[in-house]
């Protein structure tokens, strides 16, 4: 069994990034994120702090507004249309979840496609089940990253998905379908889904319970990604995955921490040098595949 380590392949890329982005400044390019956080909660805090600070570290032009948890929808969506005129700005993300009185899907509806880092605008999600994507969500993104530095050939392989959000499992499914694995998505309804799980070369398990997967739904030899950000009986921070019995089975495995998470981060730096690109490119929205 061998450990991916998510962290230190984020360090590395991050080490190319920042080259990426001296390029682009020396050229007079700055990209610039603006992060939108709305209301206290603990998790989002921490996530967007350390959005702030890559970004920084990378010499990206970062701004983090935060509002009240009581922010209006108008006020927000004004917000997002002011950021979506300002040139200066190529990336704009709403941290997700959102207080319940607004629609998040007026809100990604809202954010220029251009400048939609997250891809979770509908236009992005149209574009990557088309085959042609431009943005990608930075956490599937981050996953195929570390498949292709860990030499994971997916092609005809079978991969299983537990989980079908737009934010992980929809958009993974798709991209390792593009990468000619043949895919199943399952969901908290699957019926029989150890016997599913068994039969996965590829596991990717994004459901939000604490360490639900356990040895005995994973093959051997399996590749086993962790996407979930849970707390054990004990209030520490652990994945979707019992990472010490399932460790065990695989021959690859995320850890959490220090797996997919610091991933999603790195990739949402490299959607905004991206971004700064094309609008560089005369705003040309193109794919990047
Ligand atoms: N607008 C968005 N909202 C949310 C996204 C997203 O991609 N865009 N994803 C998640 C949260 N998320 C980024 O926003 C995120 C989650 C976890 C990590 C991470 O680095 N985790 C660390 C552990 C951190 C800790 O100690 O708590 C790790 O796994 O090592 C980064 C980003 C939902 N919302």
């Amino acid at each position: 069994m061998k450990i991916i380590d998510g962290k230190a392949l984020a360090v590395q890329m991050q080490a190319d990034l920042k080259v990426k982005v001296e390029k682009l400044s020396e050229k007079g390019v700055v990209p610039g994120l603006v992060v939108i956080l709305l209301g206290e909660d603990p998790a989002s805090q921490v996530y967007v702090r350390n959005k702030e600070r890559t970004a920084q570290r990378l010499g990206i032009n970062s701004k983090v507004v935060r509002l009240p948890d009581q922010t209006s929808e108008s006020e927000l969506l004004a917000l997002i249309d002011q950021y979506n005129q300002d040139e200066q700005w190529n990336g704009i993300l709403v941290q997700l979840p959102l207080p319940a009185h607004i629609s998040e899907e007026k809100v990604l509806l809202a954010i220029d496609p251009k400048k939609d880092v997250d891809g979770f605008h509908p236009m992005n999600m149209g574009r990557l089940w088309a085959g042609n994507p431009v943005m990608v969500p930075s956490t599937p993104a981050g996953i195929m990253a570390m498949f292709k530095h860990y030499d994971v050939d997916l092609s005809g392989k079978r991969a299983v998905v537990i989980g079908r959000s737009n934010i992980v499992g929809k958009p993974i499914a798709q991209l390792m379908m593009m990468a000619n694995a043949t895919v199943t998505i399952a969901h908290s309804r699957s019926k029989n889904l150890s016997e599913l799980t068994k039969a996965a070369d590829i596991l990717v398990v994004a459901i939000g319970v604490a360490k639900f997967v356990t040895a005995d739904m994973v093959k051997k030899g399996a590749v086993v990604i962790d996407v979930g950000m849970d707390r054990d009986e004990n209030g520490k921070l652990c994945g979707d995955v019992d990472f010490d019995s399932v460790k065990e089975v695989a021959s690859l495995i995320t850890p959490v921490p220090g797996g997919v998470g610091p991933m999603t981060i790195t990739m949402l730096m490299e959607q905004t040098i991206r971004s700064a690109e094309m609008s560089e490119n005369n705003n040309s929205y193109s794919s990047n595949k």
